[in-house]
């Protein structure tokens, strides 16, 4: 698969000094009109991964979107390309939830009026039911609503690719749905969504493809039920699992115990 506009990422090193999280990492094309899940285990390197697409770890390696090279391009120019929703949620902002998404808007390259920015901010909450929230500030919210609003934050510039870092992990159910729906719609538009998930059965109800890691390798890639097998379950979570669908088609992950340990 070729598609035009495609995330293509090949060759990709990141680490932290000399601590290499990922070495040599190419990833299949992740073609727009898709949410892909990335999966794996805790310390795999998902949130370091997301972080280089962004630029916001240095990273060695090629990172394009369609033919357009995002490591040689500015900050402000890859901004616009590409959103990011990190894992971690500023707590103690005195900024409103306003204020904070504007100043993020601003930041682009090619920053259009105040007006057309605060409408931009404006949609994105509503498009999460959360518009009231707009003169909030982020020390005022709980912690599901600091999630939404940062949500918001990425969204808010129509990137083509969009970037979230277990963006469902502080919500309840009605809202995990809503996020994913959102997530879906935004990537049918023709756009790219890359998501970190833990929940695997979320994330094979909601993405087209997955991701799975291990160590920061590729360890498996496809639909979720190529990607997600008994085989790749106990290799890169070292656990002895079923993977069925249940009456609706969805499928469901069943962990009957530790690879060599107790139940
Ligand atoms: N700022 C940092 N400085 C040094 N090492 C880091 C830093 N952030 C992450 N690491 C290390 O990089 C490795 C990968 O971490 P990363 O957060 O990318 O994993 P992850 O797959 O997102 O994990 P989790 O599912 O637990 O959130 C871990 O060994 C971690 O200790």
């Amino acid at each position: 698969m070729t598609e035009a506009g495609a995330l293509l990422v090949s060759g990709l090193a990141v680490g932290y000094g000399r601590r290499m999280v990922a070495r040599d990492l190419t990833l299949p094309p992740l073609a727009p009109g898709e949410v892909t899940a990335l999966v794996g285990p805790n310390a795999a390197g998902k949130s370091t991964i997301l972080k280089a697409l962004a630029g916001l770890v240095p990273a060695e390696g090629s990172i394009r979107l369609g033919d357009v090279d995002l490591r040689a391009l500015s900050r402000g120019k890859r901004a616009e390309l590409v959103g990011f929703m990190p894992q971690t949620l500023p707590s103690s902002s005195d900024l409103t939830v306003l204020e904070g998404m504007m100043a993020a808007l601003r930041a682009g390259a090619a920053p259009a009026g105040h007006g057309a920015l605060e409408e931009r901010a404006v949609a994105a909450l509503d498009s999460l039911e959360v518009g009231p929230l707009a003169l909030k500030t982020f020390a005022e919210l709980s912690g599901g609503q600091r999630q939404i609003a940062s949500l918001a934050q990425a969204v808010a510039r129509r990137p083509r690719l969009l970037l979230l870092d277990e963006p469902t992990s502080a919500l309840d159910l009605a809202r995990q749905h809503q996020v994913m729906a959102l997530a879906r719609a935004y990537a049918r538009e023709g756009r790219i969504v890359v998501a970190v998930l833990h929940d695997l059965a979320l994330a094979a109800s909601w993405a087209d493809r997955m991701v799975v890691l291990s160590e920061g390798r590729l360890h498996a890639f496809g639909r979720p039920d190529e990607a997600l097998t008994p085989g790749t379950l106990a290799t890169v979570y070292g656990v002895e699992a079923r993977v069925e669908r249940c009456s609706r088609g969805r499928l469901q992950v069943i962990v009957d115990g530790l690879i060599g340990g107790a139940a």
